[in-house]
């Protein structure tokens, strides 16, 4: 019988529930995963075959958290951030690079000597790393522990990965932690519609400025986020450009095929090129002043670059066809708007002129945890991920029309194709 305070309302319990998870939930679980195994080792495509190991990676999600003790559980979640925080030490004092790139493993000694080190401290930090199975490590006969990469830790070395790991801990996470628990309660609790008032603005203590004037006025911080924009060759890129036929676009009179608009450094044009090489000076990125200036990854002429602030200008190539690629979800819905105002005179009477949206469309229902932590990332800067309802009805109230949209690498990138309504 549940116990009763002086009150008659039943007692708050003390201390976690009974832990009883049911045989029932377990054996559907595994059985889940069983079926999946058989889906992945029976499937003819490739893109079967992502989806497989997808439904096998969500449903043993759900049988860990089913079988872990509540107070564990509790434990790992709530000081889960501190494993960024080892990766990120282990990126500043070059660990990965000590560890041979065969597998092999290398005692904490070793490792302490090529790091200047205490072994203490790598000792600390290689087995929380080894704990999540991002490093393994192995004992000898004698107690000394060594730790080696894995396939997880080789990837997470390699320049844009590592950049990615940087600039979410340093510009993003570091903005989160000092704004989450105090920026909604001051200004609601509601998505940000302000790009100049948001979590990342709030904690820099910033007036009048948006997160990329900051990323401007505080250039290693421009750096570490456009650093971070090459990981996109690691993660599907090549998967977008064979998706999307750039090589067909229709150019305008001066032969542009497209403008990348705040096209970063150009890793797009990059891999464009790669692929459809003849499409070389036959493209414009656009970016801020600064960010060109600080180098792309296209030499000129291969891509025109060409300064310029979608707020501020009406866009200056007219009849062409543009990409905004991760740029939408950097911004509210009325900032999206403002952007897409100064495309329109541009594309006005150039039916064959399209706007080439890139960015997550996320599923109505069950986005996978890596698209809720993406546009967790992006509340950050006052950006959104959007479902397609949301998109049709952005793009809609801005007067364009969705032709068609398509995704690749498992959804990661989506090309959102769409045309001016003319009236
Ligand atoms: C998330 S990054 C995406 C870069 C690139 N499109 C890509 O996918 O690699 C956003 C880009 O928008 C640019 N940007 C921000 N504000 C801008 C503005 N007002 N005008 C032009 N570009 C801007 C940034 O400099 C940055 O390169």
């Amino acid at each position: 019988m549940a116990q009763r305070n002086s009150g008659g309302q039943p007692a708050a319990r003390q201390g976690p529930p009974p832990f009883n998870p049911p045989v029932e939930l377990l054996s559907d679980l595994s059985k889940s995963i069983q079926n999946s195994l058989n889906t992945y080792q029976n499937a003819a495509s490739a893109e079967d075959k992502l989806s497989a190991l997808q439904e096998i990676s969500a449903t043993s999600a759900k049988l860990a958290a089913n079988t872990t003790p509540l107070p564990q559980r509790f434990l790992e979640f709530t000081f889960r951030p501190h494993l960024n925080a080892a990766a990120r030490i282990a990126i500043e004092m070059k660990l990965l690079d000590t560890l041979p790139l065969d597998g092999s493993v290398i005692t904490i000694s070793d490792i302490a000597k090529a790091c200047n080190a205490e072994e203490e401290f790598v000792l600390r930090i290689a087995r929380l790393l080894a704990a999540y199975n991002i490093l393994v490590e192995s004992e000898s006969a004698s107690g000394t522990l060594s730790y080696g990469h894995t396939e997880f830790s080789r990837f997470a070395n390699q320049g844009p990965t590592k950049a990615g790991i940087v600039h979410n801990f340093d510009n993003m996470l570091n903005a989160q932690t000092g704004a989450a628990g105090y920026y909604f309660n001051e200004f609601g609790f509601k998505s940000p519609e302000d790009g100049k008032n948001c979590p990342f603005t709030f904690a820099h203590g910033a007036k009048d400025e948006s997160a990329w004037d900051i990323f401007e006025r505080i250039p290693w911080r421009g750096r570490l986020l456009q650093e971070a924009m090459s990981i996109q060759g690691l993660l599907g890129l090549q998967a977008l450009v064979d998706a999307y036929p750039f090589e067909k676009l229709t150019p305008n009179e001066d032969g542009i095929m497209y403008v990348d608009v705040g096209g970063g450094r150009g890793n797009v044009e990059k891999e464009v090129l790669k692929h459809h090489p003849e499409m070389k000076g036959k493209i414009v990125l656009q970016d801020l002043k600064s960010v060109l200036e600080a180098g792309t990854v296209v030499p000129e002429p291969d891509a025109k670059l060409m300064p310029y602030d979608f707020f501020k200008e009406v866009q200056p190539v007219k009849g062409s066809s543009y990409l905004l690629k991760w740029i939408f979800h950097d911004w509210p819905d009325n900032a999206c708007l403002a952007i897409l105002e100064n495309l329109k005179p541009a594309m006005r009477g150039h039916s064959h002129s399209k706007l080439l949206i890139c960015d997550l469309v996320l599923p109505n229902r069950n986005p996978s945890a890596g698209f809720c932590l993406r546009d967790m990332n992006m509340m950050t800067i006052a950006g959104k991920e959007r479902a397609e309802m949301q998109w049709r009805s952005l793009l809609d109230q801005g007067g364009f029309e969705i032709m068609q949209i398509i995704s690749c690498d498992g959804g990661n990138f989506s090309v959102i194709e769409a045309v001016l309504r003319e009236n």
